[in-house]
Formats: structure tokens, sequence, C-alpha cells
């Protein structure tokens, strides 16, 4: 590339409306030049021995332009020539105004340098002075506090040794301004004030002592006793997978927590079922509600048991309408409004595999599973999401045969996203009735204390009243309780 020619002619003038005076113009080799019949600011970069290579020009309508080899890799900062390697600290301003500004304030005594093009070309100038610069041991990045200015300041930074590079910030838009408004000392103080950098994510534990020191508290609980005795409750931002044979009872048991979720915990509940119209399943949860089978047509149960046991769900329950409409993307909006824009905290799919493009299995499922963990923990929701299983070899599922995460469609991606697996197992096909009727629930994975997993709660099933319950229930005592009438731990904690 061509070299353009130095602007040689000139005088050494103060920068009165910036306040920058001629001893530090002087410092600096900062002149008041001409080009093209313009008057302009010629500001010299120069290399180690002090000879000029190439000059930053600005002109009145604040354009700027080059000479001499200003492209070169091995440019120097501006100002570089004059402080000596090695020190206690150098300060790095965006533009060289600033970097006047920032030695004048401090007496034009100590090492204060500027990029050459402003924050958004930090890199290739920092790393060609690294060894430089290395020398000192802090370097202060006084970027402007525009948003370009901190955007690229950390990313510069990063670029330092670890505890070499501290960021300093100002309550004014850069050192000039500061400078300007008389305001030298804080100028100053902001140097001395400047945070070491550390890159984001990284966090002390001081930094967590609030969270750490937060009481430790039960998680709302399951609809059944003994299932919250085992896991502590549910938690927010956390995602919980049910799986089980066809017809088992996955969408039944779902249902039945639904109603726990509003009746006892008093809390508003989204449904997500993709596979059935929200007149039916707020027909179950109803059900569910008043302890009749609502949905069934010659069950023991009036019109008006069914309106009042609606009519308690009014406000507490929003169904997803799908129309068929399975896509996750389109689903995770749905959820994403039902917990921003409703105050829905807890939220029950149905079902995931519905939404996995079969094309791509594998993949999508890592997807959405990713995503859906990703969701919960945003929203600070719950979303507990059934899943099918493949089909065992051995016993089937629907017969009885044992549920094993292996079994999940996309059992990787579930069991690596999922805070809890169940597995449900009933053999549908016994003779006997009741054990025809009897669910074992298993608690396949348990990522909060691991002692749940593997353990396994017998559920009964009442065909009258439709409602599952627990064989053989914890009882208060099980909570290590020891007063008949405390209360339970997580009483008074609903949202409501
Ligand atoms: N333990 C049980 N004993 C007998 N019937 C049950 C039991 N649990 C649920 N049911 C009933 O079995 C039927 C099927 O249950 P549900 O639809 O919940 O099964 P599912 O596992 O979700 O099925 P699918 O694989 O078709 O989604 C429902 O009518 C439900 O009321």
């Amino acid at each position: 590339m061509s070299k353009k020619p130095l602007v040689t002619d000139g005088e050494v003038i103060p920068l009165r409306k910036r306040k920058i005076t001629e001893e530090t113009c002087k410092k600096f080799g900062y002149f008041l030049g001409e080009q093209f019949g313009k008057k302009v600011q010629v500001a010299p970069y120069r290399d180690q021995s002090g000879k000029v290579t190439a000059q930053k020009l600005r002109f009145p309508d604040k354009k700027f332009r080059t000479t001499g080899d200003f492209d070169a890799e091995n440019l120097q900062l501006f100002g570089q020539h004059l402080w000596p390697s090695s020190g206690k600290r150098v300060v790095i301003t965006e533009g060289e105004i600033d970097c006047l500004s920032v030695s004048q304030a401090q007496g034009n005594k100590w090492p204060v340098v500027s990029l050459p093009s402003g924050a958004q070309s930090y890199s290739d100038p920092i790393r060609a002075n690294l060894e430089w610069l290395s020398t000192f041991e802090e370097v202060v990045l006084l970027f402007d506090m525009d948003e370009a200015g901190q955007e690229n300041v950390k990313k510069a930074a990063e670029l330092f040794k670890p505890g070499q590079a501290k960021i300093a910030k100002l309550p004014l838009k850069d050192p000039n301004e500061m400078l300007v408004a008389g305001r030298d000392k804080e100028l100053i103080a902001a140097l001395w004030n400047a945070e070491e950098f550390r890159p984001d994510g990284l966090v002390e534990i001081d930094d967590i002592l609030d969270q750490i020191e937060k009481p430790v508290e039960w998680g709302l609980p399951w609809c059944f006793p003994t299932l919250t005795q085992y896991t502590y409750g549910r938690r927010y931002g956390e995602v919980y997978g049910f799986g089980a044979g066809t017809g088992i009872g996955k969408t039944d048991l779902f249902t039945q927590q639904i109603e726990h979720d509003i009746t006892q915990l008093k809390m508003k509940v989204g449904v997500v079922y993709l596979e059935q119209m929200p007149a039916e399943t707020g027909t179950r949860i109803a059900g569910k509600l008043a302890r009749k089978q609502f949905h069934i047509p010659d069950g023991d149960w009036t019109v008006e048991e069914r309106r009042e046991a609606v009519a308690k769900l009014k406000g507490k329950v929003t169904f997803y309408d799908s129309f068929g409409q399975t896509e996750w993307d389109v689903v995770a909006n749905k959820i994403r409004y039902m917990v921003t824009g409703l105050g829905i905290r807890l939220i029950f799919l149905d079902h995931l595999t519905a939404m996995v493009d079969t094309a791509n299995e594998k993949e999508s499922l890592e997807q959405i599973m990713k995503e859906m963990a990703g969701l919960a923990k945003e929203l600070g929701c719950i979303i507990h999401f059934i899943s099918h299983l493949s089909t065992p070899e051995g016993k089937p599922h629907e017969e009885g045969g044992r549920v094993m995460i292996r079994h999940f469609k996309g059992s990787r991606s579930i069991g690596f996203w999922s805070y809890y697996m169940f597995g449900l197992e009933r053999d549908q096909q016994a003779e006997d009735p009741e054990e025809a009727q009897t669910t074992t629930f298993r608690i396949l994975k348990d990522r909060y204390t691991g002692q749940a997993t593997g353990k396994t709660i017998p559920l009964g099933y009442d065909a009258e009243t439709g409602m599952l319950f627990e064989k053989s229930p914890a009882t208060a005592d099980d909570y290590g309780f020891g007063q008949e009438d405390d209360a339970p731990p997580w009483e008074g904690k609903s949202d409501f």
C-alpha cells in the first residue's frame, strides 16, 4: 500500500475547547497543520526511536484521514514512544484526545496511550504491542462509556494475561468530557478504582453468598406424599419426564397432579395436551376434583355436579388448543406466554414424542430437550412432560414390563436434561382386577439427591372416583414432623 505523505508544517497550540494545554500537545507532538487547504489536527504515531511513521489527521468536520504507514502491522500505539517499558500502570484510551486528556489530568507524568482506530478495532493494535504492554504490572482500559466502547472493552481485556487488565468506568462519556467538565480528580479516581477484569460467568463464593444463605426449602408437593418425601418436592426451573407404555395412565396421572395443584396448592396451571381436546381434558380435571368420572356416560354423576366442579377451575387452568399443531417452536411460545403473560408456573406437556420430527428423531429430540430445559430455567417454571417409550425386549410395558431409562425415545437427551425421570408400569392384562389396576410408579432418575433413584411407589386406582391413590402412603412421621397438627412444609407457599 502506498504511503501518503506526512504533514510536516504546523504549530503546537492548545486545544481550547477541549481544555488541552499547549504543554500536553507538545509532549505528544500533537499539532495544527494543513492539508488540502484545510486546518487539521495532527496526531503523530512514532516508532520506539521517536521517528514519526504515520499520522492521524482530524479535520474540522470531524472527518479523519491518515498519512504515512498507518496500516503497518507493527504500528505503535499513540504516545507509546514517550514511556519506558515496564512500570506500574499504563492506561489505554480509545482515541488520541482522550489520551491527551488522561495524561494531562495526571500531570503528563504517567504512561497513557491510545488505540489508533477506536474501540471497535482494538484487537490488532493491542496484539501488535502486547509485548510492550505486558511489561506493565497493570493495564487500565479506559474506553468510551457508549455501547461500542463497553462491548469491546471486555473483549480487549481478554487479550491480557489473567489479573493484568483492569477496566475503568466514568460518569461521563469519555475522558475528554471529564476534563472539559472540570472533573479531573474523578477522572484520576476512575483509574485507581478500575476493576480487575474477570471473564463473564466466573464468580467467587462471595458473589453467591446471598443465594447460598437462602433457607433450604421443600419444593412444591406432588399429589402423592411419598413421592414428595422421596424427592423433596418440585423446584422451579426444572423439567421432569414421565414415561409408560400405551394406555397405562400417564395422561390420567398428569390430570390428577393438575387437579391437586389447582385445589391443594391453589396455583394456576398450563396444560399442553397435544392429543386431547381441551374440553375433554377440562372434563377430566373437573372429574378428578369432584371424584366423579364425568367422561363416562353412565357414571354416577349429574350435570349440576359437573358444572359446579368446572366452575371451581375458572381462572386456574389455561389450555393450549393445539389443533394438531405440534411444532416445538410454536409450543415453546405458548409456554412462554403462559408464564410471562399469565403468571403460570406449572406446565404439563403431553407429549414430547408428538413434537419430534420423525425423519430426524434423535437430533430433533436433543434440540427440543435442550431448549425445553433452557426455557424452564429462563422462565423459572416447572415443565412436566410425558414421553412415549420404545418397545422393550422381553415383557411389554403394557403387561407390566419394567420401564428403564433407555426405553424412553431419545433417552440420552431426556436423561441429560431432566431433573427427575419417572416410569409407570401396570399389567393391564392381569387376571386379577386389582392387579390390573395397580401401577408401579418407579423413580428412574433423581438428580437432586440421587437417593430416590430406584424407589417405587405402588398406586391403586379407584374406578368409581377415577382417582389414583398410594397403596401405602407416607405418614407425617415420615417427614420428620413430630406433632400431629404440624403444618406440612409447603403450607402457605402457593403463589396465590
Ligand atoms: N391404574 C389404572 N387402572 C385402570 N385404569 C386406569 C388406571 N390409570 C388410568 N386408567 C385409565 O386408563 C385410561 C388410559 O389412561 P391414559 O390415557 O392416562 O393413558 P396413557 O398412558 O396416557 O395412554 P396413551 O399411551 O394412549 O397416551 C384412562 O381412561 C384412565 O382413566
